[in-house]
């Protein structure tokens, strides 16, 4: 596929999609967390457009934490929507999005021709989240709030909002499950490893 920019967070996961890419399509890490990303997502669009070759469409691709029984460690999860878990307000009666505030959307739909690009996996809701979550008590909220979840990350939503109505895509390698902190049991080279698997589809796309 031509004409597609390619994002990450982090270098790290830059390289591991480059290494599948075959240098069919650039990738670039644009930092971490959802504003970081906006902004240096934005940027490459706008740098892009005024150079006269405009893209045509935005895919996220990073490591994740996945929701235990819904994805495995080294699993790859497809957004079927990119959803800003933490944007809204608290309330006594629970959480309250930014949509049931009259303020837009917290929910960004994946494009259904981006989607059949993309490797087969566990497709489902990718939550996008400032704080990595890191309770039982506040996974099992996510958890009960999102049904369809299957992966966080820090990224998605706000790179989604920068593509600003361009087909836009999210994809998660699982690094760790989503619950209790625990950094040991990060497995970031089996979630490196599926991003090149992932940018090999890409590549041959
Ligand atoms: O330490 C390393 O070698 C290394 C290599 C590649 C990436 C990292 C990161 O820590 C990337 C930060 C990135 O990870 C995402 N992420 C991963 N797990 C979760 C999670 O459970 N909840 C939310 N985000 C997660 C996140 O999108 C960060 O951008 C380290």
């Amino acid at each position: 596929m031509t004409g597609l920019l390619l994002v990450t967070a982090v270098e790290a996961e830059a390289e591991a999609v480059r290494a599948g890419l075959g240098g069919r399509l650039t990738v670039t890490a644009v930092g971490v967390g959802p504003a970081a990303a906006a902004a240096g997502t934005a940027r490459l669009l706008t740098q892009a457009e005024a150079g006269g070759r405009p893209y045509q469409g935005v895919i996220f691709l990073g490591i994740g934490g996945g929701f235990a029984g819904r994805v495995e460690i080294g699993g790859t999860a497809i957004a079927t929507r990119s959803v800003a878990a933490d944007l809204g307000a608290e309330s006594p009666d629970g959480f309250l999005p930014i949509d049931d505030l009259g303020f837009g959307t917290a929910v960004a739909e994946a494009d259904p021709g981006l989607l059949a690009a993309l490797p087969q996996a566990v497709a489902g809701t990718i939550l996008t989240v400032s704080t990595v979550t890191g309770t039982a008590a506040s996974t099992e909220a996510l958890a009960t709030r999102f049904p369809d979840a299957v992966a966080e990350g820090m990224e998605g939503y706000g790179v989604a909002c920068a593509a600003a109505g361009l087909p836009f895509a999210e994809v998660r390698t699982i690094s760790n499950v989503i619950g209790p902190r625990d950094r040991s049991s990060w497995r970031i080279p089996a979630a490196l490893s599926a991003l090149t698997d992932v940018g090999k589809t890409l590549g041959l796309a």
